[in-house]
């Protein structure tokens, strides 16, 4: 029996009826299309009935080691589940690796994710047609396993101060990795701890006595049979973490380990046989499997985002608490005006930041193509908005996911209501793959680059020329993007105007920089916003949309670009000219009356948006945000799996408590 046929909690029924769009319209329009969702359907079905791959006990009362072999138990089964997928092997995988399907079988990581994310991608990028031909098959078969190592103990964002040697040798035609100190340990890399038997190291490349930069090198770690680490490896893993407890992330160190000049990846760059180096066309093209990752982040924290916000809106409309008009019934917390004020923002914004995502995914594309024709004119644009969409995407998801927790009250802070493990996963991404900040200011310093020089990429051509667009900012949507627009041109110009102050002082360009840091990410920040509302406008003006469908998304729209110009507010007093015209207050009274109104449209179709995410139960993996809304008897079914519940009495108890009773008589 299906789940929908069972109980159903009556205030979610209520909230169900009468929806006045096709929720499967838009769950067709944020899977890519009708046949796309029946595929995921499909697969869902394929995965998720084996009961192979469901958790006896939760992860929590697992100890470390039996939360990574559980986990590794279930991967595998995976891995051998994917030959006979119904959906095709490359979407199969795409969906097991990220926060969707993957997550409802993997749940506190998959320790075969850098595999797939980092190591095959890094081969494909950095690799000759020859080195792929020799590992690609390999990887794919999964005859050996690989990650990503390049943060160090002691460098993870700078990468040219990365202290791990590749010395070429060219008596014996191979280069020798060192670890010259404990800071040059490899540090981080995902599923290097126990899983991994080979890695893309990255270490700086010496030949003819000279360090030519930090490259990527093919190297075995372990023997193919025992999985022992090979002699001069030094492996282990770095212990518990805030949340994906199981990428048995690792360190690495090098003993003078030799390796054959061909397992320089050298795509972009070459090591010839006398130890001559031949430069890549763009010192920079060593750093893309970064960018497809940062790249594939931004989807995977929507996703994220999408679980969070679904979880708590169901359980915010089940849950009823307080009163609002003396004596009536105590009302759905959804329908507290502040409720909503928390809700309907993270609501609105999965589906732009899923816009924005998906835009970034065909630059990508477009850019990655070329790239492999050898035209790299799209780099600098691909950098900055994968750049500036994944520290966005990440850090605002971060904050909302903490916001649905707290729509949760005290529920929300269990274990089960699968919050901590959907916080510890989205602010991962705000660490890995590029601390955010450091990220916004390689934004920072491509957007000061285009307005100074006049000429960059499609998304920072708002800041060539003259400013265009009305003076005065109106109601209408077009008018809020192009108060949006005019404060990143703004926040550009002051950025410029403080780099400039410092010169005049006889500041050098780095201290100048960093004296304008705070300028410079307010700039990134707000170019980054503009992306996303233009993105989201954009999309509706376009495609094929029902007319109820596209009136719902045009008011979260809306609601989403007031909310964030309400939020940020205080950046528009840094823009000069927006005070002298007093449009600030003028234009805040209207618009805080027009959130408020949204707000209160909106709030009849939470429900049906969130359900037309289509998120099956056991992906929420939460009591809270299940379809039938049953939640206070499933929080009593999770109480009941504690071990602690097992027995009435503890045996702790005898041993510890009762002679502390008895001393106190
Ligand atoms: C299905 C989905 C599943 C998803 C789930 C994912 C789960 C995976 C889990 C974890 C994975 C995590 C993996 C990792 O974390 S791997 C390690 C990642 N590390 C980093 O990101 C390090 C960050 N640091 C850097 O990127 C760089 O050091 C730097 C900050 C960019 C600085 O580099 P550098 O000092 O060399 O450069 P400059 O600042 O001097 O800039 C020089 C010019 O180069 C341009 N530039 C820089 N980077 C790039 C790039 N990547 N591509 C293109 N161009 C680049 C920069 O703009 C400068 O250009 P200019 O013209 O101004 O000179
Ligand atoms: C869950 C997880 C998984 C990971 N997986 C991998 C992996 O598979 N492979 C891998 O190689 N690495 C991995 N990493 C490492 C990760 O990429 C780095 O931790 C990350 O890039 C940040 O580098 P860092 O730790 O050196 O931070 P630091 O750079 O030391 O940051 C510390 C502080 O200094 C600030 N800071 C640093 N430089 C600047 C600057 N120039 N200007 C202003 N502020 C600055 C930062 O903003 C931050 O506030 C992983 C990390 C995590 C958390």
């Amino acid at each position: 029996m299906s789940q929908k046929e069972t109980y159903e909690n009556p205030d979610l029924k209520k909230e169900r009826q009468n929806c006045p769009f096709n929720k499967e319209e838009i769950t067709n329009l944020l899977d890519g299309g009708k046949e796309k969702t029946a595929e995921r359907k499909q697969l869902e079905n394929y995965i998720l009935s084996d009961e192979q791959l469901k958790d006896a006990v939760p992860m929590e009362y697992l100890s470390h080691a039996d939360k990574y072999a559980e986990e590794l138990r279930k991967a595998c089964l995976l891995m051998h589940k994917l030959e006979n997928s119904p959906a095709g092997q490359v979407p199969t995988l795409r969906a097991l690796m990220g926060a969707g399907l993957g997550s409802a079988v993997l749940k506190e990581g998959n320790p075969l994710a850098l595999h797939y994310v980092m190591f095959i991608p890094a081969l494909m990028g950095q690799g000759t047609i020859d080195q792929q031909a020799k590992w690609l098959a390999k990887a794919y078969n999964l005859n050996i396993i690989g990650t990503y190592a390049q943060t160090e103990l002691g460098h993870g964002t700078f990468l040219r101060g990365l202290e791990t040697t590749a010395t070429y040798d060219p008596n014996t035609q191979e280069f020798v990795l060192e670890s010259p100190s404990l800071t040059a340990y490899k540090w981080w890399p995902g599923s290097l701890g126990k899983t991994a038997n080979y890695a893309v190291v990255m270490a700086q490349l010496y030949t003819k006595g000279k360090c030519e930069g930090t490259h990527p090198f093919m190297v075995q770690l372990r023997d193919e049979e025992t999985h022992e680490p090979l002699p001069g490896i030094v492996i282990g893993e770095i212990g518990p973490k805030l949340g994906m407890n199981t990428n048995d992330n690792g360190y690495l160190g090098f003993e003078k380990f030799r390796i054959p000049r061909d397992q320089l990846l050298m795509k972009h760059s070459q090591v010839l046989e006398d130890g001559t180096y031949v430069k890549p066309t763009n010192s920079k093209l060593s750093y893309a499997t970064m960018v497809f990752v940062r790249v594939v982040v931004c989807q995977d924290v929507t996703t994220n985002l999408r679980k969070a916000v679904t979880i708590a809106t169901r359980y915010s409309c089940v849950r009823r608490q307080s009163e609002l008009k003396p004596g009536d019934r105590e009302p759905q917390v959804m329908d507290y005006q502040a409720q909503q004020n928390k809700l309907l923002p993270p609501l609105a914004a999965t589906f732009a930041f899923q816009l924005a995502s998906d835009h970034l995914w065909n630059l990508y594309n477009t850019a990655n193509n070329n790239i492999e024709q050898g035209d790299l004119e799209l780099l600098p644009d691909l950098h900055g908005l994968s750049c500036a969409l994944k520290a966005l995407c990440s850090s605002e998801g971060a904050n909302f996911v903490e916001v649905c927790r707290q729509s949760c009250g005290g529920h929300g802070y269990m274990a089960c209501s699968n919050f901590p493990r959907i916080y510890g996963q989205v602010t991962a991404a705000e660490t890995y793959e590029g601390e955010n900040t450091v990220l916004w200011l390689q934004v920072a310093r491509y957007l000061v680059k285009t307005r100074k020089e006049q000429t960059g990429g499609l998304s920072v051509k708002y800041l060539i020329g003259e400013e265009k667009g009305p003076k005065t900012v109106d109601t209408t949507l077009e008018g809020i993007v192009h108060l949006y627009r005019r404060t990143a041109v703004g926040l550009v110009d002051v950025a410029i105007a403080e780099l400039e102050k410092s010169g005049r002082k006889g500041e050098a360009p780095h201290d100048a920089w960093n004296h304008a840091a705070v300028y410079l990410i307010k700039a990134a920040q707000a170019h980054a916003r503009l992306f996303v509302v233009e993105s989201f406008v954009n999309s509706l003006k376009v495609g094929n949309l029902s007319a109820p469908v596209r009136t719902v998304l045009s008011q979260l729209c809306e609601l989403f670009i007031i909310y964030w110009l309400l939020e940020r507010s205080g950046e528009l007093f840094f823009v000069r000219q927006f005070i002298k015209k007093r449009l600030v207050t003028v234009e805040f009274q209207v618009r805080t009356l027009l959130y408020v109104k949204l707000l209160a449209a909106i709030r009849p179709q939470a429900v049906n948006l969130v359900d037309s995410f289509d998120l099956r139960d056991e992906i929420l993996a939460s009591p809270l945000g299940c379809w039938d809304g049953n939640v206070y008897q499933r929080l009593f079914d999770e109480a009941a799996k504690s071990p602690l519940n097992q027995s009435s009495v503890h045996e702790s108890f005898h041993k510890y408590l009762k002679p502390l009773l008895k001393s106190n008589l």
